[in-house]
């Protein structure tokens, strides 16, 4: 990324969870901050290069992956994840001054908000109607600017704080009150991050087809080289019924001589994998790596094949020791 001034995207406007993970960035505070109204435009002015990077949503705790976002840094031109932010997620019910809970006929926030809370919404306002808003921030500031047609909006409590205008009607609506969702900083392929032994690392694999045991045969590249996998999700790649990739999140960095071998497996299963990223991880959990796995282990054994290419002796010597004929 560009020194200074750096321009960030996000999915706006002010006041999505989103932003707040953005604002987790050590120099977005400072730095030049463009809402976006939804994932797919703030991806795109970064490949366009008006943004420098973009924060976007693409895991919740309770929902599980978000699509928009799994799809589109899946196709068109490359980009990078370059850190990750983890936002813990609490619902706030609000409404103009004046609106009470029993005449609340419908109701907007984002899809995933909507789908948090749907027990509560259940419980308390089993008649009203949904309708989908492209962020909770959006939903709740359309009842300020009026001309909408819901009486009440679901989103995060600093919305409801910083305009006056929002009356709370309700609070900790979510139904899990654990929810996290995960956000990714995304830019332009360029340098990666450094490895920080606390790393993630990002692919979408194709599933190469008509190929019997393929899953298998991917799974096996990060297993035989004890890769731990955090997250795995089939999409449909939307060229024919039928036609899926893997996106796949793996513990450890692209520099780690095991993840870079479990990659160049994926490559040879699959040529148009795609490396989406190796960053640091937000919850700052350590990679475990098993003696046989490690770097140095990695670097012992291509050391051995290498002297069996010139030529040299390369028996261990508990073989010669063992064996009658050594
Ligand atoms: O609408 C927002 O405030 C967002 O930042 C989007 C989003 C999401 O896509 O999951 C982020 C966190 C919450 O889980 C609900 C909505």
């Amino acid at each position: 990324m560009p020194a200074s001034p750096v321009t960030y995207t996000f999915l706006g406007p002010a006041g999505t969870f989103t932003e707040a993970a953005l604002l987790q960035v050590p120099d977005a505070a400072a730095a030049i901050r463009i809402p976006s109204s939804n994932v797919n435009t703030a991806l795109d002015k970064v490949r366009d290069g008006s943004a420098d990077a973009a924060m976007v949503p693409i895991e919740n705790s309770v929902e599980g992956g978000v699509s928009a976002t799994l799809d589109a840094i899946a196709t068109g031109k490359e980009l990078r994840i370059l850190r990750e932010a983890l936002v813990p997620i609490s619902f706030v019910l609000v409404a103009r001054p004046g609106t009470r809970i029993e005449d609340i006929r419908r109701i907007s926030t984002h899809s995933h908000a909507w789908a948090q809370c749907r027990l509560w919404a259940d419980h308390n306002i089993p008649n009203a109607e949904y309708i989908p808003g492209s962020s909770t921030a959006a939903a709740a500031m359309g009842l300020l600017e009026g001309d909408v047609h819901y009486d009440a909006a679901i989103c995060a409590p600093i919305v409801a704080t910083e305009q006056p205008g929002l009356t709370v009607l309700a609070e900790n609506i979510g139904d899990n009150p654990g929810a996290v969702t995960r956000f990714v900083l995304v830019g332009r392929p360029g340098e990666l991050p450094e490895p920080t032994g606390s790393d993630k690392t990002t692919v979408v694999v194709p599933l190469p087809e008509d190929r019997p045991g393929a899953l298998m045969e991917i799974l096996d590249q990060f297993a035989t080289r004890g890769v731990n996998l955090s997250r795995i999700e089939s999409r449909p790649t939307g060229q024919y019924l039928g036609h899926y990739f893997f996106s796949i999140d793996a513990d450890g960095h692209v520099a780690d001589a095991r993840m870079a071998d479990a990659l160049a497996g994926l490559h040879r299963i699959s040529p148009a994998t795609r490396f989406v990223g190796s960053y640091a991880r937000a919850d700052g959990h350590r990679t475990v790596v098993e003696p046989h796995t490690s770097d140095q282990a990695f670097r012992a054994a291509h050391a051995w094949v290498k002297d069996i290419l010139s030529g040299a002796s390369v028996v261990p010597e508990y073989t010669s020791k063992a064996s009658p004929t050594a």
